[in-house]
């Protein structure tokens, strides 16, 4: 459990951590921003199309009617230079064939509305009178061709709009009006219409100024007034100037509506396109866009975890130092580092840190090796040094020896001559002590008046007792302390190893014998104890 806590609290992984949001949200706002602009683009572009199409649309339906209109006026003004005559037109329509290709029917009234003539059946004559239709009246009034609002045929039931012609005779009077009856449900005029629109998803309308339906794919919606108030698509097109709008619900369902008023006609044509489907291909691009967002994140925390640990290397490089260092594998100088950057500045710090460290605690060791007032070494030095020196003896083969040493009546220095005196006398034997041994035999002071000295690498016994004589011979010359010349001597117990290995204790006890021996025999001498043998030599005095 621990590595895994320790993985999540890494910096590399805080960092990888931070890299990687970064990036998600550089690569979501970048991401959301253009989504944003590529949709408001795709919206004006949709919005274009779909206009584009209502133009179309709209030109077929005008042109379609304006056709019709011109064939119905072609017909009133049959045959050149003679005057209509009511009388003949069932057998003029019957005879302009063409007409029917155009026109659901062609049907022909007196000015008192009575149907005089029908293409399609001629029984009907004088079966119907529409002298109460207002498209009837507009045409005798205004004795120009109308466009009839929508209604259902009393002839055949089938939706139509009529069209109309005033039938002039040569005085131009109005002798009649000639209706041509456009089918809406028919083929040629309303599949045309659904066919610009199938399969994308929306539908083409037609609406009368009125709100009457003329054309709807919902066929049950024709002759009936679309749904009016605000927000109704109806509403919203005979409210407002030819364009656009993506406001609208259609049927619960958001839409794009797009609509154009035709010139020919009091109608406006519209398409409703849903934008669902009109964003369909936005979608595909937001969902491969979030892909693609999910994949530069992944990238970029790879990428940011390779960084990092990358980068992170002389920070482990300088983990490891401290390791080696602190376990004693790697001297501090793999501290002193070349480089620029803050690892290697930081590596250098350290090292410079452990110098001073390393000097500080040398001194410190020094300081409490040493005996502060003459330089030697003290006891603590010599407790822990000594133990070794026999263990080193004992596997070179050879013996120790060590000698107690303890100036005479240092007592009365210090009383006739005062301390300072004494502190002379005491810097003075430790001086003249290391003068007179080997660079290999170590000096130390124990307390007060009382030295030691360990010889190590010692051939014989015969050499010892020539130690002994040499150091009181050393002292032989007075000292110079407190402003005159004082007779110093010594006495020196010496402890010699007969068989290693041997505890330190039983040897500073027969140096200790030694030296009580020489006191007991009056100072100012030596003696040899050799370890285990029980035996005092001869005390030898100065
Ligand atoms: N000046 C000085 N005196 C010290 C120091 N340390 C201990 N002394 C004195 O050294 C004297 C040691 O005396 P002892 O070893 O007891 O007796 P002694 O006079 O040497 O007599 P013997 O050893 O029997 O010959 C004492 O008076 C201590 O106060 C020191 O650092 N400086």
């Amino acid at each position: 459990m621990r590595p895994v806590v320790h993985f999540f609290l890494s910096f590399k992984f805080k960092i990888t951590m931070l890299v990687t949001a970064m990036v998600l949200f550089a690569a979501l706002g970048a991401g959301g921003v253009s989504l944003l602009i590529a949709e408001s683009a795709m919206r004006q572009s949709i919005a274009q199309q779909e206009q584009a199409l209502l133009a179309t649309a709209a030109a077929y339906v005008e042109r379609d009617i304006v056709a019709k209109r011109q064939m119905l006026k072609a017909f009133t003004e049959q045959p050149s230079g003679a005057e209509p005559a009511l009388g003949d037109m069932q057998a003029l329509l019957e005879a302009h064939s063409s007409l029917r290709d155009e026109f659901f029917n062609v049907t022909v009234f007196d000015t008192q509305g009575n149907l005089v003539a029908s293409l399609v059946d001629r029984r009907a004559r004088g079966t119907l009178n529409v002298a109460a239709r207002q498209y009837f009246r507009d045409t005798l009034r205004t004795r120009e061709g109308v466009t009839s609002a929508p209604f259902r045929s009393v002839l055949t039931g089938k939706p139509i709009v009529a069209l109309t012609q005033p039938l002039l005779n040569s005085k131009g009077e109005i002798i009649g009006v000639v209706q041509g009856s456009i089918e809406l449900l028919r083929p040629s005029f309303s599949a045309r219409l659904d066919s610009l629109r199938s399969g994308t998803g929306g539908y083409l309308f037609i609406v009368t100024g009125d709100g009457v339906f003329v054309h709807h794919p919902n066929k049950a919606l024709l002759l009936n007034h679309g749904d009016a108030g605000d927000g109704s698509l109806v509403d919203a097109v005979l409210g407002s100037a030819d364009g656009w709008t993506d406001e609208l619900l259609d049927e619960g369902v958001p839409t794009l509506l797009a609509h154009q008023r035709l010139r020919e006609v009091d109608w406006v044509i519209a398409v409703s396109y849903p934008i669902q489907s009109a964003f369909a291909p936005m979608a595909s691009v937001r969902t491969r866009a979030l892909v693609a967002v999910a994949v530069v994140t992944l990238l970029a925390g790879l990428f940011g975890w390779l960084l990092v640990k990358l980068m992170l290397r002389p920070l482990l490089r300088l983990h490891r130092h401290v390791v080696d260092i602190d376990t004693g594998l790697a001297p501090i100088s793999v501290f002193d580092v070349q480089g620029r950057d803050e690892f290697a500045q930081l590596s250098r710090a350290f090292f410079s840190l452990s110098r001073r460290r390393e000097r500080a605690e040398k001194d410190l060791q020094r300081l409490a090796t040493t005996d502060a007032l003459t330089g030697i070494h003290n006891r603590r030095m010599f407790d822990d040094y000594f133990p070794l020196a026999l263990a080193r003896a004992q596997r070179a083969g050879q013996q120790v020896g060590l000698a107690f040493l303890d100036i005479d009546h240092f007592k009365s220095i210090n009383d006739q001559h005062g301390h300072a005196a004494g502190d002379a006398v005491l810097v003075e034997f430790a001086r003249r002590l290391s003068d007179a041994v080997r660079c290999t035999d170590t000096v130390a002071r124990l307390a007060g008046d009382e030295f030691v000295i360990i010889f190590e690498q010692l051939p014989g016994g015969a050499e010892v007792s020539l130690l002994g004589a040499k150091i009181i011979e050393a002292m032989r010359a007075p000292f110079a302390a407190g402003g005159q010349l004082l007779p110093v001597s010594a006495s020196v117990g010496i402890a010699l190893t007969t068989e290693l290995p041997v505890a330190a204790d039983l040897v500073m006890r027969a140096a200790d014998q030694a030296l009580y021996g020489v006191k007991a025999a009056g100072r100012n001498g030596y003696a040899v104890n050799y370890v285990g043998a029980e035996r005092v030599l001869r005390v030898r005095g100065a």
